[in-house]
C-alpha cells in the first residue's frame, strides 16, 4: 500500500498547454480512487506524473513521503492499449511483468526461475484466467487481453496500481469483469489503485472515492453518495454546461435500459447518474 501526495502539482506542456493546473490532494493507503474529466482533462498527465513518465512543471509528487523522480518499480501501469506480445502465452506476457522489477537488461529469453513462473500464474489466477494461461494472447477477446495486462503488472508486485482507461474499448459486460477483477486484485494484495474511466456507471459500482478534473483543475473530490448528477455534469460540461441539462436528460431517457446484470447497481440515490452522453471524450 501507499499513501500519494500532490502538493501545488502543476504541469504544463511546450510552455503553453497547462495539463495540470495546482492539484493538491492526498490519496490514502489502499484506497480505489476513479478520476474522471472529460477529454484533454489532464487525467493521463496526474497518472504519468504518479508513475515518473513526467515530471511537473511546479510542485511535488510524493509517495510515501519519497518524492516521485523517475519510474518506480513499485508503481505499475494497466493502459488502454494492453500492449501485449499477442504470438506469445498468457503466462509468458504476466511474466514480462517481472521485468521491470529485475531490470531491462534481462531479455525475454531468459529463463524465469521457479518463484517468478508461480507469481506469473498466481496473477493470472488473481484475474480468473489461470486456465487459459497457454492460450495464445492474440487468440483472446479484448477483455482477456486486459486481465492478462493486470496479471503483467501485478508481476510486477506493485504497491500503487494506475489504470489509464483501462475499460474505454471495452463492451459494458467485459469492462465490468475486468473492473471487477482490479478491484478484486487491489483489495486482495491491499493496493492503492487509481484508475481513470469515463463510464459513470462502472466507475461508481467499483470506485471509493471520485476525483473530477477540468481543465488542469482539480474540481471535486468525494464518495459515490457525493458524486450526484449536478456533480458530474460540472465535471464533464462545466459550470455553464451542468445547467443545461434538460437535452441530456432527454438522451438518458431514450437510452436503451439496464440489463439484468446491471441491476445489481442499485440507484440507491435517486441522483444517481447514469452514462454520460454527447460531449466530453468517450462518454
Ligand atoms: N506530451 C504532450 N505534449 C503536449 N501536450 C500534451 C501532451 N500530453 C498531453 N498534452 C495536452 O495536455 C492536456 C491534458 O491532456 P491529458 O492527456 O492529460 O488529458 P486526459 O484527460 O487524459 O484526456 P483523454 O481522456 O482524452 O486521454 C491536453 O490539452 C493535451 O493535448
Amino acid at each position: 500500500m501507499s499513501k500519494v501526495s500532490f502538493d501545488g502539482v502543476r504541469k504544463v506542456y511546450n510552455e503553453e498547454t497547462v495539463a495540470l493546473d495546482g492539484i493538491d490532494c492526498t490519496i490514502e493507503d489502499g484506497e480505489f480512487v476513479v478520476l474522471l474529466g472529460p477529454s484533454g482533462a489532464g487525467k493521463s498527465t496526474l497518472l504519468r506524473v504518479l508513475n515518473g513518465l513526467t515530471m511537473p512543471t511546479e510542485g511535488e509528487v510524493t509517495i510515501d513521503g519519497e518524492p516521485v523522480q523517475g519510474e518506480r518499480e513499485d508503481v505499475a501501469m494497466v493502459f488502454q492499449m494492453h500492449y501485449l506480445v499477442e504470438s506469445m502465452s498468457a503466462f509468458k506476457n504476466a511474466l514480462t511483468g517481472g521485468l521491470s522489477r529485475e531490470g531491462l537488461g534481462r531479455s525475454l529469453l531468459t529463463l524465469y526461475d521457479r518463484e517468478e513462473k508461480m507469481a506469473a500464474l498466481d496473477a493470472l489466477d488473481t484475474v480468473g484466467l489461470l486456465d487459459e494461461a497457454e492460450q495464445r494472447a492474440g487468440s483472446m477477446s479484448g477483455g482477456q487481453k486486459q486481465r492478462v495486462g493486470i496479471a503483467r503488472a501485478l508481476v510486477q508486485e506493485p504497491e500503487l496500481l494506475l489504470a489509464d482507461e483501462p475499460v474505454s474499448s471495452l463492451d459494458p459486460k467485459a469492462a465490468r469483469d475486468v473492473m471487477r477483477y482490479m478491484k478484486t486484485a487491489s483489495e486482495e494484495r491491499g493496493l492503492t489503485t487509481v484508475a481513470s474511466l469515463h463510464q459513470v456507471d462502472i466507475a461508481r459500482k467499483f470506485g471509493d472515492r471520485f476525483l473530477g478534473v477540468r481543465d488542469g483543475e482539480l474540481i471535486f473530490d468525494g464518495t459515490r453518495d457525493e458524486l450526484t448528477m449536478d456533480v458530474f455534469d460540472r465535471i464533464y460540461y462545466g459550470e455553464e454546461g451542468a445547467s443545461d441539462r434538460s437535452e441530456r436528460d432527454s438522451e438518458r431517457l431514450a437510452a436503451p435500459t439496464r440489463t439484468s446484470s446491471d441491476s445489481e447497481e442499485a440507484t440507491e440515490n435517486p441522483e444517481t447518474p447514469t452514462q454520460p452522453t454527447s460531449s466530453g471524450g468517450n462518454p
